[in-house]
């Protein structure tokens, strides 16, 4: 997408588009998740039902879940690019908090909060956003490295109290993004009880002619375009901090793109912009230069997913109750860390969950067919170590860092529809463990000549051997789930 490329033409052309391809009328049950037809031949061989498809997660419902699951900030030792436009601004970078000179409340938030030093990303974004005149910013880092800290930090401080209108508005892509914003801020904000803030979501409604007082505006585009073009309970045209959160997301959500520029193109010339993204694609670097004049733009250079910190091993079994003694034996000697299982349909998912519940053991279920609340139900548990186990299927293998996850297993390994090995969704689902440098393990269970091939195939893609492990070896599993 070129710079300065006019949006609401484009945002058209993709509507009509989107209109176009509802009508020939796909059904989500027909397609599996990458998108082709199903061909009716299920995991286990046996005939494929609706349980097998897992509709992909929104890149909005998996930015969420991976809020949800993460505890505490990731480590990165990756190097900052900075990519300064404006020379005549120097930039610098902080080790503490105290540099910025923040207020001094907000600064025991900041601490009430648990943050001793900034992140790498705050380092370099926070004196950049609080620096006078303001300047724009477009950063890039991955999920979990502080990015939404930084900008809450920078719009709180830049909020004047006295002033009785919305003065700063942050975009997120969905209710629940929104929300999870709006507590940060609330909790950053704890000892400032004169900065007030609000949230334009779907379920609030205000009366016409209201004139809001709120300092900070919280929300999802299309609520903010009611709120602040049509009704115009604010003035767009006051506010001097603009926050487009998720712009990956936001770019990647129809509709999103459209309403984001409307709100944009009423702010005042000089309103401070700040794009936040977690990924490096090149749409969304486009998109946002098209729109955040003269920015400073860093990214945090991300880690490659790569296999080499991570062990793997296959355990041969004769038949699916086989494979469930192994699972059993595993799960007997995960005493550190917790374990996620992949399964190629819902259907082995569920039978698996219910199988170990059975049994005694705590195990968490999540596929696809769970609502949103439900999901975050499941997740918020397995964080908060209330369950060891979790099963899944396709739907968490992508974008989801558990950091706390030691051990992979591969209930089912992961085919495409001809039955060949699926080496992308492999190393994404065994990526979720040994993240960030950390040592990991990854357990395959082949239960015949067919799945051997695919393990071979797997082994010979990414030029690694995967040793056989015996399932009676609890020893062995247990050393290695230790190391
Ligand atoms: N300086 C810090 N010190 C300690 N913890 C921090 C710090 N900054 C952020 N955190 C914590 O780290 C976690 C990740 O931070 P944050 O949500 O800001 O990351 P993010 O980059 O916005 O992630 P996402 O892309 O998923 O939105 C949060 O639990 C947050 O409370």
């Amino acid at each position: 997408m070129a710079a300065n490329i006019d949006w609401v033409t484009c945002a058209e052309e993709q509507e009509k588009l989107i209109t176009k391809v509802d009508s020939i009328s796909l059904n989500k049950t027909d397609r599996i998740p990458n998108g082709s037809p199903k061909t009716g031949i299920g995991a286990e061989g046996e005939p494929e039902d609706k349980n097998v498809d897992e509709a992909p997660i929104s890149p909005a419902e998996r930015s969420l879940l991976q809020k949800i699951i993460r505890k505490g900030l990731v480590e990165n030792k990756n190097d900052i690019e900075v990519q300064r436009k404006d020379p005549t601004s120097p930039l610098f970078s902080i080790k503490s908090f105290e540099a910025l000179h923040l207020d001094p409340q907000l600064l025991k938030g900041v601490y009430a909060m648990g943050f001793n030093a900034p992140s790498k990303i705050q380092e370099t974004a926070l004196p950049t956003l609080l620096a006078n005149p303001a300047q724009n910013m477009i950063a890039q880092s991955q999920s979990g490295t502080g990015k939404t800290a930084a900008f809450v930090l920078a719009m709180l401080s830049r909020v004047d109290p006295k002033k009785d209108y919305p003065q700063v508005l942050c975009l997120s892509p969905t209710y629940e993004l929104a929300i999870q914003t709006g507590e940060v801020a609330a909790k950053m904000a704890q000892f400032c009880p004169e900065i007030k803030i609000r949230f334009a979501v779907r379920g609030e409604e205000i009366p016409r002619g209201t004139k809001l007082k709120e300092h900070i505006i919280i929300g999802t585009p299309g609520k903010v375009v009611d709120w602040g073009v049509k009704y115009q309970f604010f003035d767009l045209g006051k506010v001097s901090v603009f926050v487009l959160d998720e712009a990956d997301v936001m770019i990647a959500t129809q509709g999103h793109q459209d309403q984001s520029f409307r709100i944009h193109k009423l702010l005042p010339r000089n309103c401070q912009i700040m794009f936040f993204s977690a990924t490096y694609e090149h749409d969304v670097m486009d998109f946002a230069e098209g729109i955040v004049s003269n920015p400073v733009i860093i990214r945090l250079k991300r880690e490659e997913e790569s296999l080499d910190n991570i062990k793997q091993y296959y355990v041969m079994c004769r038949n699916l109750e086989d494979k469930y003694t192994a699972i059993s034996n595993i799960y007997g000697v995960v005493t550190i860390g917790q374990a996620m299982i992949f399964c190629h349909t819902r259907k082995t998912a569920s039978w698996l969950s219910e199988k170990m519940s059975g049994d005694g053991h705590a195990v968490a279920l999540l596929s696809g067919d769970l609502a949103i609340e439900q999901r975050i139900a499941v997740l918020d548990r397995f964080r908060d170590g209330k369950e060891k186990v979790l099963i899944t299927t396709n739907v968490l293998a992508r974008g989801i860092d558990v950091e706390q996850v030691t051990i992979v297993v591969n209930f089912d390994l992961p085919v495409d529809l001809a039955r060949k090995a699926d080496c992308e969704t492999y190393l994404h689902r065994i990526g979720r463990t040994g993240r960030f440098g950390k040592a990991g393990l990854a357990i395959n269970l082949v239960d015949g000549p067919e799945t051997l091939a695919v393990l071979k195939q797997i082994e010979d893609h990414f030029g690694k051997k995967i040793n056989k492990l015996d399932a009676e070896d609890v020893d062995e599993i247990e050393k290695l789930g230790k190391e």
